[in-house]
């Protein structure tokens, strides 16, 4: 199997405090990969890396073969939910993935509408995102981070703040998503959603990503 991200001696640190120490650990494509920890060990520092949108004290990142480390850079084919993306409230869930489609032109407006479809926010595309409430949001942070088709997929609890049904909808499209070939890594404090989902499970501890026996350990 691919190669899609490898860590080389990977360190990072805020001013005194050690977050990653010296990891060295590859992952290969088309799973699920889940990411657990206490509040605050590095999860989503962890994939700010991963995005180009943190540089690492020490070592280096390998992004589909390619050092954005070395070269400073962002990763190509990377979709990417972290925190809660800056929406314009004044425009719809519609109007904002077109925005952001526009900067690489790859998707066309029927595209953006099937995904906004999978994600379940098809009765709401014309509504504003001001009108948004917390799980649709989530939704329509979901849809940008898929939409493009990307290879490599980084979710940072993708599933706060959606109801039932919607985990279950999330948990078949993440499925049918990394079935196609593509990676997903999922951080998340639920149990449930790491155990169904996930093919393999490392946890932030100690500074380090500790690949666990069970689903969650
Ligand atoms: N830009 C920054 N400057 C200084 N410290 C930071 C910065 N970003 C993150 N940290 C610190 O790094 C540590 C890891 O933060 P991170 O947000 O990755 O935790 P997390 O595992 O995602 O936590 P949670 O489960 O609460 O979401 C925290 O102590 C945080 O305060």
């Amino acid at each position: 199997m691919e190669e899609v991200v490898k860590f080389n001696q990977l360190g990072k640190k805020f001013k005194q405090q050690v977050i990653f120490n010296e990891i060295s650990l590859s992952f290969n494509g088309g799973q699920i990969i889940g990411i657990t920890g206490q509040n605050g060990s590095g999860k989503s520092v962890l994939f700010k890396l991963m995005a180009g949108l943190e540089r690492p004290s020490t070592g280096e990142i390998m992004i589909n073969g390619h050092n954005i480390t070395k070269t400073n850079s962002f990763p190509d084919n990377m979709g990417i939910l972290i925190e809660n993306p800056p929406f314009i409230d004044n425009l719809t869930g519609f109007e904002n993935l077109k925005l952001l489609a526009a900067i690489t032109n790859q998707i066309n407006n029927e595209q953006i509408k099937v995904t906004l479809k999978q994600v379940g926010l098809d009765d709401a595309r014309y509504k504003k995102v001001k009108y948004y409430s917390l799980g649709m949001k989530k939704k329509l942070g979901i849809a940008q981070a898929i939409m493009e088709h990307q290879k490599i997929i980084l979710l940072d609890e993708p599933m706060n703040a959606l109801d039932e049904e919607s985990v279950l909808l999330m948990r078949i499209l993440f499925k049918k998503l990394a079935e196609q070939g593509k990676t997903i890594f999922i951080a998340s404090h639920n149990k449930e959603d790491i155990q169904q989902l996930c093919h393999t499970v490392y946890r932030v501890k100690n500074n380090q990503l500790i690949k666990q026996k069970k689903a969650y350990d």
